[in-house]
């Protein structure tokens, strides 16, 4: 259990990062939020003195970030929790930065590790667009696409939650956690999520990115999912859009690794709700001296399955044509330790939380034959993992 006081989170599968309290925090905007964040970090983790027994990947000065989509407008953080517990296999720490100021304080801290509240008297309204202007938004980009002006573009939505009293984000991630046991479950400065894709995890030289794209809902009968992943692995529309999204991620990976692995076809990722087209991508990096797993996020951000392609086109598409700011939904999300190592995952099947506010996200890939109808069906199983986890 996550203490009150600032928790933040990136967990899978019982293993990852968590912490709470702040000990340092940046809060960087603009076209250079990512160089920013990069060179405040070099300077903070250069200045700091780190006694560790651990050597892993995590341990030691982490810091958690949250990065805005798009270059204008739009916030992001950058945080060093004051207390970080990690764990990965059998291995667990304890880092605590020197303003905690000794144990007695951390036990106070830890005593805060309560149970949170469920939310209570919560409703559902549509956001910036509702079903028919966002299909009619779809049928707009899909004869933008017929018409030549670019390949793909992803259009996303937003769906507003409101309960009768501030929400205790610890519920949905509790919520996340346990039921999406397969995705990383974040939470950092609001932004929360369960994100099924990880943009880049970089450690000791290797690199890995889970890509996806191409979506198909689960039905909650095992024997008709199963016959609709085989029509997905074979649906050209899906695989059109998810060799898009790879393309993106390979080539923006190439220039820093000095060999790469990039699987051929996709294979189908289960999920409680939905089934995506998956590829794992593989490198091993040339420039880990220089380049930080956050460099390496902001060269594959915004890739295709966020974004579209060209991406230039489809980011004015986007601006264009969804009406509203995505602020931090579908930008990076994740942590980064002192060796730059880290993982970042795009900020999916998430949510800005702000009192007794919440702002559900979800999107779509969008190419030549795609259907607004189905789109709208679409977002609405993305909806399904925070919309649960706000569930009392
Ligand atoms: C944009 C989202 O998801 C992305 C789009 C997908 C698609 O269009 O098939 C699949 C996975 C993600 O890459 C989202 O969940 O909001």
């Amino acid at each position: 259990m996550l203490p009150e006081d600032h928790p933040v989170t990136w967990l899978r599968r019982g293993d990852g990062v968590v912490g709470c309290g702040v000990a340092a925090e940046l809060r960087p905007r603009g076209p250079g939020r990512f160089a920013e964040a990069n060179e405040w970090w070099g300077q903070l983790t250069s200045r700091a003195i780190v006694r560790s027994d651990v050597d892993e990947p995590g341990s030691g000065l982490v810091a958690f970030g949250s990065f805005a989509f798009a270059d204008e407008p739009g916030d992001s953080t950058l945080v060093v929790p004051e207390v970080i517990l990690g764990r990965r296999g059998d291995v667990s720490w304890l880092t605590t930065v020197s303003s905690v100021g000794g144990l007695d304080q951390l036990d106070r801290r830890l005593e805060l590790a309560t149970t949170p509240p469920a939310p209570v008297g919560v409703s559902f309204t549509d956001g910036a667009l509702n079903g028919d202007e966002w299909m009619a938004a779809v049928g707009e980009a899909v004869r933008r696409i017929n018409r030549g002006d670019l390949e793909k573009v992803v259009l996303a939505r937003d769906l507003i939650a409101t309960a009768a009293e501030p929400i205790d984000v610890r519920w949905p991630l509790r919520r996340l956690a346990a039921d999406y046991p397969t995705c990383w479950t974040f939470h950092v400065d609001g932004m929360f999520g369960a994100t099924p894709e990880l943009l880049v995890r970089r450690e000791r030289g290797l690199v890995t990115s889970r890509v996806l794209a191409g979506t198909i809902r689960r039905t909650g009968d095992d024997a008709r999912d199963l016959t609709l992943a085989a029509r997905l692995a074979r649906s050209s529309k899906d695989l059109e859009e998810h060799e898009y999204a790879v393309r993106s991620v390979a080539e923006a990976l190439e220039p820093h690794c000095s060999s790469m692995n990039v699987p051929e076809a996709p294979f189908v990722l289960h999920l409680p709700n939905v089934m995506h087209l998956a590829t794992d991508v593989a490198g091993v990096v040339h420039d880990s001296e220089e380049i930080t797993s956050l460099d390496l996020a902001a060269a594959l951000h915004p890739s295709a399955a966020v974004g579209g392609t060209p991406t230039r086109d489809a980011l004015a598409l986007i601006t264009e044509l969804e009406g509203m700011d995505r602020g931090r939904y579908a930008g990076p999300v994740g942590w980064m330790d002192a060796a730059g190592d880290g993982e970042w995952g795009i900020a999916l099947r998430s949510a800005a939380i702000e009192g007794d506010t919440v702002r559900l996200f979800a999107g779509c890939g969008i190419v030549a034959d795609s259907d607004p109808e189905a789109e709208l069906a679409e977002t609405q199983g993305k909806f399904v993992p925070v919309r649960d986890a706000l569930g009392g």
